[in-house]
């Protein structure tokens, strides 16, 4: 049996200073920071847009495990290092970070999806019963808001976690043993940004070759998560794979079910939530080095590579996000006059106004015989640059216009655009180098 998740309840991040990616959701995606907790181990920021919430935790400065760059393989953090790095007081409330485990990679990284659930301790005994590693047993937190309880299970990929939440008896804002902030935030209500962000649309894990049925089965057999197929060139066994051409990559996704809604007996609301997906994605010999490949050497080994957040009008969102200085990918120019031009037309869209911001288009090519008017289904997507230091993490903008996949099209434009930059910067790198050479002569 499977553990039953309600809803994703935030995504958690570990980085070294706060001060950078505070900087960057406030004033570049316009997120709020409203909560916080300090203590003289850890500082937590709680940051939310829409029902996108993101949890910053800064790593005490001792902590982490240097892996001098090399590549490990899906799962091979042992247990008790994790125990380790969660101090346990006299009290047996943690001294770090609450919700969540101190990670073993020592870059910045987003490694933590967490979910309510309606039970904690039930959860906690199918995980054990599945052979899961739980990391936190279920502990309860509380304030003057109420009681939450949770636990924490390692998952089979890389340095990603799982915490386990129940606040249904929590009146807070966020959660127990957390500060409200109301006045650091950016001031404007959602609804009156420029755009919108609403929900996280999907997560993307970075994964080694050969290693997805591997993480498909964790899932399906831990949290009861379904494959979920992204194109109609998508084989069930093999995965939505784009081989050739200089890319090589094999995209496979899943979904959950909600308890309510795969049947159990308690439904948590009647109200449609929006959904977020899981894509593995695995590099594929042959056409070279990748994204993907650099994510796992810099971050590593496997993790959350990049997430997709959604926004009902990306033109406007993005047009906001890159007034603020969010730094975007762009396609060539011919992408938008030759390439593309028939088919975003088709769709009603401008291309020079997606040519803007890079914003790439794919019509989705399904067809659904329930559905015979829905013709123009699109996709419209816009991939931030690396948001640390190091390439171990992007964001992505979607806008869904009725489809519900990815299409082959922006992938391979998204790709040749990071192999360009990725070229452009080994010049300028060759080029300062031998500046500073001549400078010395
Ligand atoms: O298009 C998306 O958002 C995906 O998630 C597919 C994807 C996965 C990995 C990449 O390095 C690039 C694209």
């Amino acid at each position: 049996m499977a553990a039953c998740l309600s809803r994703l309840h935030h995504i958690s991040l570990h980085v070294s200073h706060v001060g950078n990616i505070a900087n960057y959701l406030v004033s570049k995606l316009k997120f709020d920071l409203f909560a916080a907790r300090h203590t003289d181990e850890v500082r937590q920021f709680a940051f939310r847009r829409g029902a996108a919430v993101f949890l910053v935790n800064e790593r005490p400065p001792k902590s982490g495990l240097t892996l001098n760059g090399e590549t490990r393989d899906l799962q091979d953090q042992p247990t008790d290092l994790y125990n380790n790095l969660h101090n346990n007081s006299d009290n047996g409330h943690p001294q770090g970070c609450l919700y969540d485990v101190e990670t073993p990679y020592s870059v910045d990284t987003v490694c933590n999806v967490c979910f309510e659930v309606q039970d904690v301790e039930r959860s906690f005994k199918t995980l054990l019963d599945q052979g899961c590693d739980l990391l936190v047993p279920p502990t309860v937190v509380q304030d003057s808001g109420g009681a939450v309880s949770y636990t924490v299970v390692k998952s089979i990929v890389g340095n990603v976690c799982h915490t386990l939440i129940d606040r249904t008896k929590y009146e807070g804002n966020f959660l127990p043993g957390f500060n409200d902030i109301t006045n650091l935030s950016t001031g404007v209500a959602d609804s009156d940004k420029s755009g919108t962000v609403s929900h996280f649309d999907h997560i993307t894990y970075a994964c080694p070759t050969n290693t997805t049925s591997q993480v498909m089965q964790w899932y399906d057999r831990c949290f009861g998560f379904k494959r979920f197929l992204l194109d109609s060139n998508e084989d069930e066994g093999e995965g939505f794979v784009l081989n050739g051409d200089g890319i090589g990559l094999r995209l496979t996704a899943m979904e959950y079910w909600k308890c309510g809604e795969a049947g159990m007996k308690f439904s948590f609301t009647d109200k449609k939530e929006p959904e977020c997906k899981f894509v593995v994605a695995e590099s594929l010999p042959g056409q070279g080095s990748n994204q993907l490949d650099t994510f796992l050497t810099q971050h590593g080994g496997p993790g959350i590579q990049h997430i997709g957040l959604y926004t009902d009008d990306i033109v406007s969102t993005a047009h906001a996000m890159a007034e603020a200085g969010v730094q975007f990918f762009s396609p060539p120019p011919a992408y938008y006059t030759e390439v593309k031009r028939q088919e975003i037309e088709a769709a009603g869209q401008r291309p020079e106004r997606l040519a803007q911001h890079g914003i790439l288009l794919d019509t989705d090519m399904r067809h659904d015989a329930r559905d015979q008017t829905a013709e123009n289904r699109y996709l419209l997507q816009l991939f931030t640059k690396h948001v640390f230091e190091e390439e171990t993490f992007f964001l992505e903008l979607i806008e869904r216009r009725g489809a519900s996949g990815f299409g082959e099209g922006n992938i391979r434009a998204l790709w040749k655009a990071v192999q360009a930059n990725m070229e452009k910067e080994k010049e300028a790198e060759a080029k300062n180098s031998l500046d500073a050479k001549s400078g010395h002569l």
